[in-house]
């Protein structure tokens, strides 16, 4: 079972003034009879980024579904943008799983397209994103044609369209090889340069060095 003491966090020195984008008390979950973690409490910062690191099964995942709002923690709370206006929250926040939400038998030009429509945005050069993410060429291709890494990247276009706050990624490096990965870190870096923030999941380290950076380890796990 998990203890509080095997969750360690490293904060932000919080400068007073500084817009806190999302603010989470006292939250537990336990599942399957387990207790992954328990009286929790964070704070992101605009600009700032929160890397959830740990083994398997320590409650990464379960963690960031909670901060998107689309899993109930046990107890706590998590309040959002300081509103309980849900269109603001659904607005601001944009949450990305850890299996690429890619419809197989479409094209990347037409996942993108879908995609986009869903999140309600426009793309005025649609080619132009692809080549952004190294998929020019490859538009016309069904996704279940393309390799792990490329529809990693289709599902990955939305982080170049999207006007959320608030990124929310569950292990966005997974299948890209390192241009990918470099790739993804400028355009975080690029975001939070613009007051945006970022709570991800990896299980491999950071390689760029945000200006705002704490790490949460759940599970007992070193960082
Ligand atoms: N749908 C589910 N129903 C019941 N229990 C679940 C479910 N999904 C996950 N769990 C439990 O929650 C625990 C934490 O799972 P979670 O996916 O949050 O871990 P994780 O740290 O993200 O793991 P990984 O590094 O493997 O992605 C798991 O050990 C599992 O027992």
């Amino acid at each position: 079972m998990t203890s509080l003491d095997s969750v360690t966090s490293h904060p932000v020195a919080q400068q007073q003034g500084t817009e806190i984008l999302l603010h989470a008390q006292h939250l537990s979950s336990t599942r399957a009879n387990r207790l992954l973690f328990r009286d929790l409490e964070l704070s992101i910062p605009a600009s700032s980024v929160l890397y959830v690191a740990g083994p398997n099964g320590s409650g990464k995942s379960t963690l960031l579904r909670m901060l998107a709002g689309l899993y109930a923690p046990s107890s706590g709370t998590v309040s959002r943008f300081a509103t309980d206006d849900n269109e603001t929250w659904q607005r601001q926040t944009l949450f990305i799983g850890h299996k690429p939400a890619v419809k197989q038998a479409l094209t990347a030009l037409d996942n993108l397209q879908l995609q986009a429509q869903l999140d309600g945005a426009q793309i005025d050069d649609p080619w132009q994103l692809l080549e952004t993410v190294g998929l020019l060429g490859l538009e016309d291709i069904p996704a279940q044609q393309l390799s792990a890494g490329q529809q990693r990247r289709i599902a990955l276009t939305r982080l170049w369209y999207s006007r959320a706050r608030l990124w929310i990624l569950d292990e966005p490096f997974t299948a890209l090889d390192q241009a990918g990965i470099n790739l993804l870190q400028e355009r975080f870096a690029e975001h939070c340069a613009n007051g945006g923030a970022l709570v991800l999941t990896s299980h491999q380290p950071l390689t760029w060095q945000p200006q705002q950076l704490q790490t949460l380890t759940l599970g007992g796990g070193h960082e």
